[in-house]
């Protein structure tokens, strides 16, 4: 058996070797910083498209707009439900709840694919047939096959199984979160390429897929960013990443979305570090590490 290989499920069972991973680092995520220019206004620097929250879990909204505010964006549509909205509109009055145009979108967060009310529903179909590339997080993961544009997808390992096992034959080809964990590089890869968009699988080690490659690898932080609502922050950053980006995404779709998400992995581990410095932290101590972690990648690139 090739080191590093693990099998695949079902009768045809074959091996393949981990192979081509990247390690992301702080010259690479520099890189991918949309700084604004004399010319820009809010609409050219990139507007983020954000359907999150539900009456469940209306912080996960919050969360998601406050990453991708701090990571830096010319504008945020928020459209969601009327509980996650006020309280999105009380933190951050910057925030625009019309529709209209937007470069990226932001989907699922806090969400329940389980029980999707009929206006989430209409808003999540809205986005997915948008034609504007999307970040996939949460309770949206379920409608991952249904988009009209590039998709980068942000699971844990419980939720990659869960969207694996929607598309295995039948139960005993269905691989689970242990098997995830075993192997999350190779698992990462797979999803890829079986679902054909680019996999963020969340852990300590982040690994970022994109169908075909490339492939990266992001230990950027501190095992204190295990706490409820740092995925959240995660989207956020993404989404405000991916908006900045619609040009090169347009130009290189998928590699451009899987360099986009190591920087957000990036940008997010050294959040949590300096929010931390070696005690606890909550999700909301994330974001606010979030412009200084920005400001020193940009000098970096100087
Ligand atoms: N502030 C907000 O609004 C936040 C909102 N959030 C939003 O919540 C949504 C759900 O996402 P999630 O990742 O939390 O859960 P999910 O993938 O459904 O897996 C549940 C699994 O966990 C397990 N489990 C539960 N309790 C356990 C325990 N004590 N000890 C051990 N295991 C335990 C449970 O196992 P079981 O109890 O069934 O055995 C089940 O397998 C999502 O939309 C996210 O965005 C979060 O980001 C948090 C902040
Ligand atoms: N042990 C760990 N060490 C470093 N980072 C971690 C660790 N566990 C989780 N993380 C990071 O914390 C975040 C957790 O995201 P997620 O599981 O979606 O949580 P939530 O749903 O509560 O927002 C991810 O960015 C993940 O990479």
């Amino acid at each position: 058996m090739v080191a590093g290989a693990r099998a695949l499920g079902g009768d045809e069972e074959r091996r393949r070797p981990v192979t081509g991973w990247r390690s992301w680092d702080e010259g690479d995520a520099a890189a991918w910083i949309a700084v604004p220019q004399e010319s820009s206004d809010k609409y050219s620097r990139g507007v983020l498209g954000v359907v999150t929250g539900s009456d469940r879990y209306p912080g996960a909204a919050v969360l998601g707009v406050e990453g991708a505010s701090r990571t830096g964006v010319g504008m945020i549509r928020y459209l969601g439900a009327d509980r996650p909205s006020d309280l999105v509109m009380r933190r951050r009055p910057e925030i625009v709840t019309a529709p209209g145009r937007v470069q990226g979108w932001l989907i699922g967060s806090g969400m329940d694919a389980s029980s999707r009310p009929d206006d989430d529903a209409q808003r999540l179909r809205a986005a997915l047939r948008d034609g504007t590339p999307l970040v996939i997080d949460a309770g949206a993961l379920d409608l991952v096959g249904r988009a009209s544009a590039p998709v980068i997808v942000t699971p844990h390992f419980r939720e990659l199984a869960t969207v694996l096992a929607s598309g295995a034959d039948d139960d005993s080809d269905a691989v689970t979160a242990d098997d995830i964990a075993a192997d999350p590089g190779d698992w990462a890869m797979r999803a890829a390429d079986s679902l054909g968009v680019t996999v963020l699988l969340k852990g300590h080690t982040t690994y970022v897929a994109a169908p075909g490659g490339p492939r990266y690898t992001v230990t950027a932080g501190p095992a204190w960013l295990a706490t409820a609502g740092s995925g959240d922050v995660l989207g956020g950053v993404l989404g405000a990443l991916v908006a900045t980006h619609a040009r090169e995404i347009d130009e290189d779709g998928h590699a451009a979305l899987a360099a986009l998400g190591a920087t957000a992995a990036w940008v997010h581990g050294r959040a949590g570090e300096r929010a931390a410095d070696g005690g606890p932290i909550v999700a909301l101590d994330i974001v606010g590490a979030l412009p200084g972690v920005v400001r020193d990648l940009v000098r970096a690139r100087r």
